[in-house]
């Protein structure tokens, strides 16, 4: 008789020795098998069938076994992948809700709501900004081409703000710049920077007409509201309207 796994591990006849950690899962059962195998082929030995049949059970129950263990680890793997795509899809749908799908900057809902959440902790300054006779570019061109010329003006003002500065779009050719803890100063310096990118920049329309922006701004300290934030910025916007557009105006200080 061939000697059993068990014996040459260095156990005895009928006496499984553990394995070692690191090893097959069902290494343990599988030399108990062998084991049990090599009893039943002495045909000496005592209760020869039921012996047989428990090596037969014991055979389907590691088979049965190790096939629940491969679909637990291709469940596990499924869900892990589930759980990464239920992340994803959440990220996308916080994306979504915050951010203006035409241009990329925020939504009007999420400029109001980081603006309130500058103006609660330190302060604000605001920039309201209008793309000039925009309703010429829509009725000249045709819509498409007025929606060309609001992404471009959204790459035009998030190319030239400086870090930790917002950029939204609040409604079809109004955006608003957020500024946390800025001054009036700080935020017309700013306004005018992107005033002149906008009005320097190549909209490549049919009639090579430049488009231009006009721009109000406003700062308020800690504690203001954002109605307030806003009133005084749009107000100083039509200001800049009235003076004759593609210019900046500040609200009083
Ligand atoms: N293409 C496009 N047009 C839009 C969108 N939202 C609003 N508009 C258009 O923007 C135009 C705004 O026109 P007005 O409010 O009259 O202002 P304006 O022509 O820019 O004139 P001023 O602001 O006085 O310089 C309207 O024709 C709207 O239809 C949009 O998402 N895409």
């Amino acid at each position: 008789m061939n000697e059993s796994p068990a014996l040459a591990r260095g156990g005895v006849a009928g006496i499984v020795v553990p394995p070692a950690p690191g090893h097959d899962l069902f290494e343990y059962e599988a030399l108990a098998v062998s084991a049990a195998r090599a009893a039943y082929a002495d045909a000496n030995a005592w209760h020869h069938q039921a012996l047989g049949e428990l090596i037969l059970a014991y055979e389907r129950l590691l088979r049965e076994t190790r096939r629940l263990v491969r679909r637990s680890d291709r469940e596990e793997l499924e869900m892990n992948r589930l759980n990464q795509r239920l992340h994803e899809l959440a990220q996308e749908l916080q994306y979504r809700a915050t951010h203006d799908a035409l241009t990329g900057v925020l939504n009007r809902a999420a400029v109001i709501e980081r603006a309130r959440h500058h103006l609660e902790r330190e302060g604000l300054a605001l920039i309201v900004l209008d793309i000039d006779h925009f309703k010429r570019v829509n009725d000249s061109f045709g819509h498409p081409v007025g929606d060309e010329v609001i992404r471009a003006v959204a790459d035009c003002l998030r190319s030239e703000v400086p870090a930790g500065t917002e950029v939204g779009r609040v409604g079809g050719e109004e955006f608003t710049v957020l500024l946390p803890g800025r001054d009036l100063a700080a935020a017309a310096a700013l306004a005018e920077c992107l005033r002149q990118r906008v009005t320097g920049h190549d909209f490549a329309l049919p009639d090579g007409q430049p488009v231009t922006a006009s721009f109000g701004v406003s700062s308020l300290a800690q504690g203001h509201g954002f109605d307030q934030a806003y009133g005084l910025a749009d107000a100083a916007l039509y200001e800049a309207k009235r003076a004759g557009r593609n210019r900046v105006a500040c609200a009083p200080g």
